[in-house]
């Protein structure tokens, strides 16, 4: 599986954590779609191509960054196909894999600490999706896209 990561300037500390931190996982191909450092960006560029890139392929999957989460969230939301969590604690992590089937984490770097975050990241890794009545829910949520 690749997961690509994308952030803007309020996250990319958070971010370079993570991929550091997911570097010693087996079986998974990082791709790193900026930005670095602190010089100011639009979130929606950045949530843009990072959704291209996961529908792009089957099974791929984003993490997405942005200083609260909200704004790329919302940005990254309005692909039809992607399903971007906010997530602030193992619970959130773990029911967005179980019942929503999430394709994109997203995380805030001014609102989630490093341990925290590590934690969330594995649970979204790591817990399959339930399927069964949750999948009459998805594909309502893709039918209400694909309408308007
Ligand atoms: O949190 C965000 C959007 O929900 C983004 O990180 C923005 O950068 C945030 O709006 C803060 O923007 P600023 O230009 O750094 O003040």
């Amino acid at each position: 599986m690749r997961i690509f990561f994308a952030c803007d300037h309020g996250a990319s500390e958070l971010k370079q954590h993570l991929m550091a931190y997911l570097a010693k996982r087996d079986r998974v191909e990082l791709v790193d779609l900026g930005c670095d450092g602190t010089t100011s960006v639009d979130y929606p560029d950045y949530a843009a191509t990072l959704c291209k890139a996961v529908l792009a392929s089957a099974g791929d999957r984003g993490v997405l960054l942005c200083g609260t989460g909200i704004g790329i969230s919302i940005a990254a939301n309005r692909f039809a196909g992607i399903r971007a969590a906010l997530c602030h604690d193992a619970y959130t992590a773990r029911l967005c894999r179980e019942h929503n089937d999430a394709n994109v984490l997203v995380l805030g770097g001014r609102t989630t600490g490093p341990a925290v975050a590590e934690e969330m990241l594995d649970l979204w890794l790591d817990t399959p999706y339930a399927g069964g009545r949750h999948q009459r829910r998805l594909d309502k949520i893709e039918s209400n896209a694909r309408e308007v």
